[in-house]
C-alpha cells in the first residue's frame, strides 16, 4: 500500500493560458493505493459528494488504465473539486505518483504529467497539463506540448475560494478564440516578465507579469465580486492579482508580510458582495510526495 500527497495547483497564472502552474503549500489530496484485481475508488473530505467514484468518470480511473495498474483506491479530498485549485489534478497527480511506484513502472516524475493530464480530459475534455504538471514536480512550472520545466521557489501567495463552483468545462466556453496582435505582444510580454519573477523568487515581478488582457477579462465575469476583491487585494499590499486557473478561486501574489492583511480584505471584499470565501494563506511549493 502506497500513500501519496498531492498539492492543490494554480495554472495560468493570469499571463500563461494553458501554459504555467503552480504548485501550492496547502491545501491538498491524499490518496492511497493498493494493488487489486479491479479497480475500486473511495472518496472522502472536502466536496466528496460532488466526485464520482465510477473510475470511468474519475480523474483516477485515466491514471490507472493508462498506466495499466488497476488497484484499490482512497482519495481524501482537501481540494474542494471546481475550484480553480487543481482539484482534480491533484488526486490523478497523486495517483500516478502512487501507482508508478506500486507497480514498479519506472517513469520519471516528467514522464507521468502526460499520464496524469488524461485524467483532466475525463472532466473537462481537454488534457491540459498545466495542473498535472506542478501538482507532480513542484514550484512554477512551464508545460508545452514537448515537456514540462520547472523552477523551485517559495513565493507567498493567498488563494481566495468563494463559496461557488465554476466547472473548468463552462470556463472554458468563454476563452475567445482569437487575439489581437497588440494583445499577443502584451501578453508575451507579461509572461516573460512573471517567470524571470519566478526564478528570482521576487514577488513583485512576479505580480507585474500576470495581467492577462485575453482570458481573464471573460473568465473574470464568472466570478461575483471580482472586481472589488482584486481591488481590496491590491489596497492590503497585493503585487499581483488573477483568476486561479478556470475559477472561481482569486489568486494574489505577495510579500510575506502582507499576506494575512490581504487575505481579510478579500473575504471582506467577497462578504460585501453577497459570496462566503475562504483565503488560503499560503506559498508556492512542492510536488507530490510519498508519505
Ligand atoms: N478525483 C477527482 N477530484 C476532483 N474532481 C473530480 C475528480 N474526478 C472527477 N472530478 C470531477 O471534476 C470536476 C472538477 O474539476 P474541475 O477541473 O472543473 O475543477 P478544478 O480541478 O477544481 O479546477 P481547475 O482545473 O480550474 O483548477 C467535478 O465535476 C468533479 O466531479
Ligand atoms: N488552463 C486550464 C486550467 C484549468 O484548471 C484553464 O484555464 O482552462
Amino acid at each position: 500500500m502506497i500513500t501519496v500527497r498531492a498539492p492543490a495547483t494554480s495554472a495560468n497564472l493570469g499571463s500563461g493560458f494553458d501554459t504555467f502552474g503552480a504548485a501550492l503549500a496547502r491545501p491538498a489530496d491524499v490518496v492511497t493505493v493498493e494493488k487489486a484485481e479491479t479497480t475500486s475508488i473511495e472518496v472522502t473530505g472536502v466536496g466528496a459528494q460532488y466526485i464520482p467514484e465510477d473510475p470511468e468518470k474519475n480523474t483516477v480511473g485515466a491514471v490507472v488504465e493508462a498506466l495499466d495498474a488497476p488497484a484499490e483506491i482512497h482519495i481524501d479530498k482537501g481540494v474542494r473539486p471546481a475550484s480553480g485549485l487543481g482539484s482534480s489534478a491533484a488526486s490523478a497527480a497523486a495517483a500516478a505518483v502512487g501507482l508508478n511506484e506500486l507497480y514498479d513502472r519506472g517513469h520519471s516524475r516528467e514522464e507521468l504529467v502526460p499520464i496524469a493530464a488524461k485524467g483532466e480530459a475525463v472532466v473537462s475534455g481537454v488534457a491540459h497539463a498545466d495542473n498535472v504538471a506542478p501538482a507532480i514536480v513542484g514550484g512554477f512550472t512551464v508545460t508545452t506540448p514537448t515537456g514540462t520545466h520547472g523552477v523551485d521557489t517559495g513565493v507567498p501567495l493567498v488563494a481566495c475560494l468563494p463559496d461557488v463552483a465554476v466547472s473548468t468545462r463552462d470556463a472554458r466556453r468563454v476563452v475567445p478564440e482569437t487575439a489581437s496582435m497588440e494583445d499577443v505582444v502584451e501578453t508575451v510580454g507579461n509572461a516573460a516578465t512573471l517567470t524571470i519573477g519566478m526564478c528570482r523568487s521576487d514577488p513583485a515581478l512576479v505580480g507585474e507579469g500576470m495581467d492577462d488582457p485575453v482570458v481573464t477579462p471573460e473568465r473574470a465575469r464568472l466570478i461575483t465580486g471580482y472586481d472589488d476583491v482584486r481591488e481590496a487585494a491590491f489596497e492590503a499590499g497585493a503585487a499581483g492579482v488573477t483568476v486561479s486557473g478556470a475559477g472561481p478561486t482569486v489568486l494574489a501574489v505577495c510579500e510575506e508580510p502582507r499576506r494575512r492583511h490581504i487575505a481579510a480584505a478579500m473575504v471582506d471584499a467577497f462578504a460585501n458582495a453577497g459570496v462566503e470565501s475562504r483565503a488560503y494563506q499560503t506559498r508556492i511549493g512542492r510536488g507530490a510526495t510519498v508519505l
